[in-house]
């Protein structure tokens, strides 16, 4: 049997600008994902966190017959879909979060199958080319989409994407306190969402994305320098332009307006946005914020370690 342990992720500046080659800053978090491959008569793909009504899947042709299977196991089907070689096997996906959380749920799929399908097959491919191909299959799915996630969760560590391309993983540490709300949409609708935005209003949008960018170039050098204080200020600044993007949401606004309140140095939301995930710096005061929403407190602890694969007989 092949099990690849995949981090989950936390975009701490620069979501949605980093899909207009604007920088961003993401880390690879402890919450791992669980992909297990082994030999099977047939192909059979099981999951603990997905729920579909009305199921009805040809696994053979890699078919989905219905919308609604095919929105939920579309990022399924299409890392497999990536081998032109098929191989009967049982798939087993372990999630330790609710799916379409921002905590990057769907490149972590992609990352696990990817990596326990090509070592299934026989093949050893690097953390970068399993980075590579699976942000390829991130994007043929969605439309739109940035290298980020799929970066983070195959390479791990805090990592710095500059606007031309590459990414440049940084040694410092961050501690923050972290949550996930339930949300009822996904980042590919978000993501046409804000494409409609800059359609509209290109200007403004432009304007809007390159402030998150220079945030998130400034909270880089604040991560070099430890500055928590302003790093936080740039969190709040952040989350009020992705505000104005209109990717936030009602309830997380109150609770980043009283996280500043309450003193607490910064918060935001943190992915495609509509609820999902949010961060705010290390401090008891925001679990208890986040509790009184209800939402789950996550391990939040940076990830040295991307993807990693490991054969079992
Ligand atoms: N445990 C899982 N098993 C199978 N597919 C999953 C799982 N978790 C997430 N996904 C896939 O990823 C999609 C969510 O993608 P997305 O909205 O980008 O979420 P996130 O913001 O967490 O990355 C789901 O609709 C599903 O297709
Ligand atoms: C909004 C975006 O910047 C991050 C989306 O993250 P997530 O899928 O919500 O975890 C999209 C992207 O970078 O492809
Ligand atoms: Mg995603």
């Amino acid at each position: 049997m092949i099990i690849a342990e995949v981090p989950l992720k936390l975009t701490l500046f620069g979501e949605h600008a980093v899909v207009y080659e604007q920088p961003a800053l993401a880390m690879a978090i402890s919450e791992k994902m669980i992909i297990k491959v082994k030999s099977n008569e047939k192909m059979i793909i099981k999951s603990n966190s997905l729920s579909i009504k009305g199921i009805k899947v040809d696994l053979n042709d890699l078919k989905l017959e219905s919308e609604e299977t095919g929105k939920i196991l579309s990022y399924v089907i299409g890392a497999l879909s990536y081998f032109k070689e098929k191989k009967n096997a049982l798939i087993e996906i372990e999630s330790p979060v609710d799916p379409s959380v921002g905590l990057g749920t769907s490149a972590a799929v992609i990352v696990g199958i990817v990596s326990a399908y090509s070592r299934f097959l026989g093949y050893e491919l690097t953390n970068e080319e399993i980075a590579k191909i699976s942000h390829n299959i991130e994007l043929s799915i969605q439309g739109i989409g940035s290298r980020m996630d799929t970066y983070t969760t195959a390479l791990g560590g805090l990592i710095y994407f500059p606007k031309d391309g590459g990414y440049e993983i940084l040694d410092q540490n961050l501690e923050l306190t972290a949550g996930y709300i339930k949300r009822v949409t996904t980042t590919k609708d978000i993501l046409k969402y804000v494409r409609n935005m800059k359609e509209k209003n290109f200007e403004i949008f432009n304007d809007i994305i390159n402030t998150i960018g220079k945030i998130t170039d400034k909270a880089k050098n604040l991560i070099k320098d430890g500055n928590e204080e302003e790093l936080g200020n740039l969190m709040y600044i952040n989350h009020g332009l992705l505000m104005s993007l209109g990717v936030t949401y009602p309830l997380v606004d109150n609770l980043v307006s009283t996280a500043k309140n309450l003193g607490i140095r910064g918060c935001k939301i943190s992915g495609g946005g509509g609820g999902g995930a949010i961060i705010c710096t290390n401090d008891v005061k925001a679990e208890i914020l986040l509790n009184t929403i209800g939402a789950r407190i996550i391990n939040c602890k940076k990830s040295e370690h991307g993807v990693m694969i490991k054969e079992i007989n």
